[in-house]
């Protein structure tokens, strides 16, 4: 059976460039539009402990002007949760943070969370927020999840993203079987993370595959040919797989 692949445009690295100067532009409000215009299916945005890109502003002016999914990304800290509740995005994704990382390095711990997990996802629950976790493609991590009772499992394809020759297949294989064990639990499954214009295809058939988040590669992409055509390029990419699984 075909399916269709809903994709999360990360906005993320506009905000990047825009705090690069502490200035005005590029505005990643403006950017989401573009997005959509160029057939993202809902825009993802990480209000980070550190600020470092993503604002406060602009988390307020998504819920208003995003007409797709809006998607938070959030680590499990107090005043980050307490503005998501009060925005009310339609969907809450919890991932880890590191004030020293470059970029997001791993997923949740939930198998080993000792209640902070379990508390910020009630707490998400609570504001009738959709919740999704990210996760490496590892069984317990899977297990732990379902245990929670969340709505999606993202799995983390940053492995599979670095990996070279052999490696390649054997993480498609962790991501294809954690996938399986997501889709029987009845949570959808969401993957992201490196996942760009070359790699993305794979991913993109695993069976059951609902949605992937993709930032970095689409706004790399968006400085050479703009936002809408990149988003629009990574659209048919997707929409080709659809089509292969007939
Ligand atoms: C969880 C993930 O892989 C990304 O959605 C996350 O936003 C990465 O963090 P940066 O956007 O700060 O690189
Ligand atoms: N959750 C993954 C995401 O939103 C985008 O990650 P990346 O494509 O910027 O690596």
């Amino acid at each position: 059976m075909p399916h269709f692949i809903d994709l999360g445009v990360n906005v993320d690295h506009v905000a990047t460039l825009r705090q690069a100067r502490r200035g005005q532009e590029p505005d990643p409000i403006i950017a989401a539009a573009l997005a959509e215009q160029g057939g993202a299916d809902g825009i993802t945005f990480h209000l980070r402990e550190d600020r470092r890109h993503i604002s406060d502003r602009d988390v307020e002016l998504f819920v208003k002007t995003v007409q797709v999914r809006t998607n938070f990304e959030l680590a499990c800290a107090a005043d980050v949760l307490a503005i998501c509740c009060r925005v009310q995005p339609d969907w809450a994704l919890l991932v880890p943070e590191s004030r020293e990382e470059v970029t997001t390095e791993g997923g949740l711990d939930v198998a080993g969370d000792t209640g902070r997990i379990a508390d910020a996802i009630q707490t998400l629950k609570d504001a009738g927020i959709a919740t999704s976790l990210f996760l490496d493609p590892e069984p317990n991590q899977i297990e732990a999840a379902a245990n929670l009772k969340v709505d999606a499992v993202e799995l983390h394809t940053g492995p599979y993203a670095l990996a070279k020759g052999a490696a390649v297949e054997h993480e498609l294989g962790r991501l294809a079987d954690t996938g399986k064990m997501i889709r029987d639990a009845g949570m959808r499954l969401h993957a992201g993370h490196g996942l760009n214009y070359v790699n993305v295809r794979p991913v993109a058939a695993i069976e059951g595959m609902a949605e992937l988040n993709i930032g970095h590669s689409i706004v790399s992409r968006s400085v050479m040919v703009g936002m809408r055509e990149a988003v629009a390029e990574m659209r048919r990419l997707l929409d080709s797989v659809t089509i292969a699984a007939g």
